[in-house]
């Protein structure tokens, strides 16, 4: 489980995140949702200290990474995997290279003992026979199951994932949805999830914080989410038509 406790952080001035709490839990795909600007990626880096807090602390199953020393910081960060937005691979290495990365950087594991486990995930996100093309021959799709590959890869106890399926069809969106949620549930991974996509709120939502303008407004999961009073999550969940008519339906 993740936690995280009053959370600040003003940029020029500027209050970007004003005392943001919440629980991440283990087993679940949690989503950081709202509105462009408000918040969402720079909480995200907060977490993942690539962006350090004014105030508040984020703790990674009760170890607080905020105040942590050097040698729990580098504990902590091995048992972290990152999906970027638009899957961030290296595009001169192939995808063999790409997910075996994290496992030459941070384990002093055999070649042979390396390449079972890039096969074994390559293989869970459906991906076999493409261990030595480039990602400029692969589909968008496939690059974030290569993506999500190198996240695992490292036995990750936590996975971020940020805006999973940018770029990518409806169908394929969901299958990537999709995917995350069960690879969550499979390994017992704490999932966070960043995304302003309806479609993944409604699909994969087992915890949802949403972001107004640097507070968190509404938490909640996909099953209440259009039911809340809360004006600011009302006119961000039904602002396009197929969810007004939704509303009209039911
Ligand atoms: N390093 C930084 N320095 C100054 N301002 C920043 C920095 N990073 C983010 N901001 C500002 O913080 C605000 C929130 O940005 P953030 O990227 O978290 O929004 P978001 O909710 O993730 O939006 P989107 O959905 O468009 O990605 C924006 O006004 C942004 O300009």
């Amino acid at each position: 489980m993740i936690e995280i406790q009053d959370i600040k952080k003003t940029f020029d001035g500027k209050p970007i995140l004003k005392g943001i709490s919440g629980k991440f839990e283990k087993g679940r795909t949690n989503l950081i949702i709202g509105a462009s600007g408000t918040g969402k990626s720079v909480l995200l880096k907060c977490i993942v200290g690539l962006i350090k807090p004014d105030e508040g602390h984020v703790y990674y199953d009760g170890r607080d990474f905020t105040d942590a020393d050097r040698n729990l910081k580098i504990e902590i960060r091995r048992e972290i995997g990152m999906l970027f937005q638009g899957g961030a691979l290296f595009d001169s290495k192939n995808v063999e290279q790409n997910v075996i990365f994290p496992l030459d950087m941070l384990t002093d594991m055999s070649k042979e003992e390396k390449l079972d486990r890039v096969n074994f995930c390559l293989k869970r996100v459906g991906l076999e026979n493409v261990n030595k093309k480039m990602p400029s021959e692969i589909s968008g799709g496939m690059k974030k199951r290569v993506g999500i590959a190198r996240a695992i890869v490292n036995n990750s106890k936590y996975l971020f994932c940020d805006e999973p399926n940018s770029g990518l069809d409806p169908q394929t969106a969901i299958v990537i949805d999709n995917l995350i949620k069960e690879i969550t549930e499979e390994f017992d991974i704490t999932t966070i999830v960043v995304t302003h996509d309806m479609n993944s709120v409604m699909e994969i939502g087992d915890y949802i914080m949403f972001l107004y303008e640097g507070h968190k407004v509404w938490e909640g999961n996909d099953s209440n989410i259009t039911e809340s009073n809360v004006k600011e999550l009302n006119d961000f969940v039904f602002a396009n038509k197929l969810m007004r008519t939704i509303r009209k339906e039911v």
